[in-house]
């Protein structure tokens, strides 16, 4: 550590900027190369930590310290990398990152919110803020001050493995729940835009990402191109983040895809012209995972001429993540040819002190287990739970015209069947990233209401519940049922491993809607990450319920089905008849979807 008396640095009441300058001043090259670097946990040995100066870590999708870890590892693991840098010669604190995308989602016990694709349909830029509010809570419970969070990707084509982690397709709706950052950082306390800002150690830095256009690859493949003209880039992709910046997010991170077949990552037109200069963007661009390698395909196939671009498109801190010794001898080399001039290098260090800094790091670089309790706890499920129901849309409540609607169904009846493949998985509930990065089946991931439990507490006491994932059609004729409740969708998925050409449910769910629906009056709850073909099937379906990835929460989606609460959900998104008319989206000339965008049937709640 710096001998001596007084540090102008370590001062918190010297202005910000006067901070940085005493820093800045005292930082070897090394020392400045070294808070660009972001590793992975699995490599961030302390040794590590304080040989390169190493400025921040993360935690990849599902990289935990141990199965099933408590807060006190979480934070123990957390403030022993941290004590490596504070021993460090300046001391300066290093950022841990994860990607609380939909809760703490990666952390065993916390509270899994519905995934971005339903949060949209509530169209509650105050619930966003709670929510926020709340994951920043059960984030800083283990420990951890950042969180690569939130998504604001317009997702304009739904066979995108990542559409779930959109909002909507209409970036109207994205700039709204952009409210989530000031929920996860505190409200800005100036009108000063571009300014980053954490309000202490109840909050976190937030992440806008993936700069940008990422939810408009051609077919929605992902980490493609999307072919755009600046209508549809300004028009469609910006928007978000001139509300991201204008609410102080600290951070924007780099979208993989290229536009017009230039890789973002290497776009410093828009990286450093626009973000940083026109929209005056002050917090710190990051990388995303091997972003710099993946500027070429395959990736990392002219490292430095990457690491080049990357760098001189404005890019501030780099998701390495495994190969740090590499980037470091890279950008050395570049700094020492003056390929790379000092100023870039500058801007970089100056902006993630500024974040640093501003967020009170410096001043308390420790996490302790004041929030543990906050993990999970019963108010967040409750917000949780208030998520789910506000994100349902009822797309049918009777199966013609004029016929009396099926929903809300009595709680008082004789006997009922719950049916489907994701009737009692908390994995298929919870979809991708949850746990790990894919996403898991079953129910023993973590704590969580199935959807089935769901119904079960929500039923009369006399009303018999019969649970059967796959019943043949004798079993459903045979079984003398008032009504049937089948929940099926899509198995977890995550970016590419996502990617679909069919957008098909996934089997056995076809043939337990006909051998369900084919023989009692039936409900149909659909989780999926986005509209899935269910054109061949309406016909047959009483009422049909798009839940998407509610999370863990499943007693929202009872609240709605027996009238606690009413439908009042409206699209977000279109829903096609046929994947061969993709993309359609609300707007566009030809439009002919099954349901259409801002499409939801209402039912009012049961009388108290
Ligand atoms: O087995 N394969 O084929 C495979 C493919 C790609 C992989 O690459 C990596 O896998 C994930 C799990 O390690 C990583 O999280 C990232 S994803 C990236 O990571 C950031 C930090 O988590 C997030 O904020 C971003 O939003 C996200 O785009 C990457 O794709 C790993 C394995």
């Amino acid at each position: 550590a710096a001998t001596g008396g007084y540090l102008k640095y370590k001062d918190p009441k010297q202005p910000l900027g006067a901070r940085i300058r005493d820093l800045m001043n005292r930082m070897t090259l090394q020392e400045k190369i070294g808070q660009m670097v972001q590793i992975e946990r699995t490599v961030a040995t302390p040794q590590v930590m304080k040989k390169y100066f190493i400025g921040s870590v993360l935690s990849g999708g599902g990289s935990v310290p141990s199965p099933k870890a408590t807060p006190a590892t979480w934070v123990n693991m957390v403030n022993e990398i941290q004590k490596a840098s504070l021993s460090t010669r300046l001391g300066i604190p290093m950022i841990y990152g994860i990607d609380a995308v939909h809760g703490h989602n990666n952390v065993y016990g916390a509270t899994i919110f519905p995934h971005n694709v339903g949060l949209g349909v509530t169209r509650d830029p105050n619930l966003l803020k709670r929510i926020g509010a709340a994951t920043a809570l059960e984030v800083r419970a283990t420990g951890i001050p950042y969180a690569f969070a939130p998504c604001i990707a317009v997702c304009r084509d739904p066979r995108w493995g990542r559409c779930y982690e959109s909002y909507s397709e209409d970036y109207r709706i994205v700039q709204q729940m952009t409210e989530i950052i000031p929920g996860l950082q505190g409200d800005l306390p100036t009108k000063r835009r571009g300014v980053p800002f954490v309000g202490g150690k109840s909050k976190v830095a937030a992440c806008a990402k993936h700069f940008v256009g990422d939810g408009g690859t051609v077919r929605g493949i992902d980490e493609n191109n999307t072919v755009t003209d600046k209508n549809g880039l300004f028009g469609i992709h910006m928007p978000g983040y001139y509300n991201a910046v204008n609410k102080g997010v600290a951070t924007v991170m780099v979208s993989y895809s290229a536009l017009n077949g230039l890789r973002m990552h290497a776009n410093k037109e828009l990286v450093t012209g626009f973000l940083k200069n026109k929209l005056k963007f002050r917090g710190f661009v990051i990388s995303d995972w091997q972003g710099i390698d993946r500027i070429t395909n395959p990736p990392h196939l002219n490292y430095s001429s990457s690491l080049y671009a990357g760098i001189s498109a404005g890019i501030d801190m780099i998701m390495v993540p495994y190969n740090y010794t590499e980037f470091i001898d890279e950008i050395n080399s570049q700094i020492k040819k003056k390929l790379i001039p000092m100023s870039r290098i500058d801007d970089a260090v100056k902006r993630i002190l500024r974040v640093k800094f501003t967020m009170g790091l410096f001043e308390e670089p420790l996490a302790d287990l004041s929030f543990a309790n906050q993990l999970g706890s019963k108010e967040h499920r409750e917000l949780a739970r208030e998520a789910v129901r506000k994100s349902l849309v009822l797309l049918k409540n009777g199966k013609k015209k004029g016929d009396k609607p099926v929903l809300p169904l009595p709680k008082k009846t004789g006997k009922i069947l719950v049916a489907g493949t994701h009737a009692d998985n908390l994995g298929n509930q919870c979809g991708g990233w949850t746990i790990t990065w894919q996403g898991l089946n079953g129910n023993d991931l973590t704590v969580g209401t199935t959807i089935l439990t769901a119904v079960k507490n929500t039923v009369a006491p006399t009303t018999q519940v019969v649970y059967n994932a796959n019943p043949d059609a004798n079993f459903v004729k045979s079984g003398k049922f008032d009504y049937a409740i089948v929940v099926v969708g899509e198995p977890p998925y995550a970016e590419m491993f996502g990617d679909s050409t069919n957008l098909t449910i996934s089997e056995p769910g076809p043939s337990t809607i006909g051998n369900v629906c084919g023989s009692v009056k039936c409900v149909v709850v659909v989780v999926s990450g986005r509209p899935v073909v269910m054109q061949p099937y309406v016909s047959k379906i009483d009422a049909l319920v798009a839940a998407w990835l509610p999370g863990t929460e499943g007693q929202g989606v009872a609240d709605a089905l027996f009238g606690d609460y009413g439908f009042t959900g409206k699209l977000a998104r279109t829903w096609f008849k046929s994947v061969k008319q993709l993309p359609m989206n609300v707007g566009d000339k030809y439009y002919d979807p099954l349901y259409p965008f801002g499409y939801g049937l209402t039912t009012k709640p049961n009388k108290l």
